[in-house]
């Protein structure tokens, strides 16, 4: 296990699989709007590690010797999970839902309404960390995570991943949208833990990022879903470019 402090090693490998940027970019500029575009199926696949195998096409070449970890985040409801998971088909990176890396515990709190603490979260983050620095040390060119991460310090303790690793860039990926708009998200979405009873306990402790977090990419999610999956990827495609430039 990596400890806070470990020091991250790529195995000085250029990414071997090829990720498929350039049908990402056609896809945006055939379709600006992207209603053509659906949530891809990936078929439920996780493993039990969280990662899914995509089965998104490889047409084009991310930056050899780049890698990128992009932290889907905000509050329940946000759209977190439906993004993370388009974002991760069109570059054909790994996934990880970072939902199922929670403790029993944590989970059981939460089905109950009852809010996580710091200490709930703290090794739910440093796992979440870790396993993103696994699949990079791994050979990925990147990986796709969702992460609440409603607070700075939570944000800093994955921050802590590339510290070491100067081609390693992370990014949050920020959702948000209103009150009344994640309760009713909330409240439709069959099967899952989380009551809506518990948006109001995250927008409580939310610390939006601010504008010295340059590692932030924000989007307006209180839009069709194909308009925010556009915008999603459409800012992390120009962010790739800066790292290339
Ligand atoms: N822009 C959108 N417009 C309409 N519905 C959306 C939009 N984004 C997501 N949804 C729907 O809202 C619900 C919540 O989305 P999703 O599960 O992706 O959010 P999440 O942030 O991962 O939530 P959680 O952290 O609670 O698991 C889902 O039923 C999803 O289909
Ligand atoms: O930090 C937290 O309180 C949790 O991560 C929650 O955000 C849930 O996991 C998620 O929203 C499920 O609905």
């Amino acid at each position: 296990m990596l400890s806070y402090d470990s020091t991250v090693t790529l195995n000085g490998q250029s990414p071997s699989s090829p990720t498929n940027i350039s049908a990402a970019r056609a896809s945006l500029s055939s379709s600006p709007k992207a209603t053509r575009q659906p949530v891809p199926a990936l078929s439920n696949g996780n493993v039990p590690n969280g990662v899914v195998a995509n089965g998104a096409q490889a047409n084009g070449q991310q930056a050899p010797g780049e890698h990128h970890i992009w932290l889907v985040t905000g509050p329940a409801g946000c759209g977190k999970s439906t993004v993370a998971k388009y974002l991760a088909a069109s570059l054909n990176l790994p996934y990880i839902e970072g939902d199922e890396y929670h403790p029993k515990a944590n989970v059981e709190k939460m089905s109950n309404g009852i809010p996580l603490t710091d200490a709930d979260r703290w090794d739910w983050l440093t796992a979440l960390r870790e396993e993103s620095l696994r699949h990079i040390n791994a050979g990925n060119s990147g990986v796709v995570l969702t992460c609440s991460a409603l607070k700075r310090k939570y944000r800093d303790v994955i921050r802590v991943a590339p510290y070491f690793s100067p081609n390693l860039h992370l990014h949050f990926i920020y959702l948000h949208a209103p009150e009344e708009v994640l309760l009713r998200r909330v409240s439709q979405r069959p099967n899952h833990f989380m009551p809506a009873s518990m948006v109001h306990s995250q927008l409580d402790i939310l610390e939006p990022p601010t504008v010295e977090e340059t590692d932030v990419l924000s989007v307006d999610v209180a839009r069709p879903i194909d308009e925010v999956m556009a915008e999603a990827l459409d800012k992390v495609l120009q962010t790739m470019d800066k790292v290339r430039q």
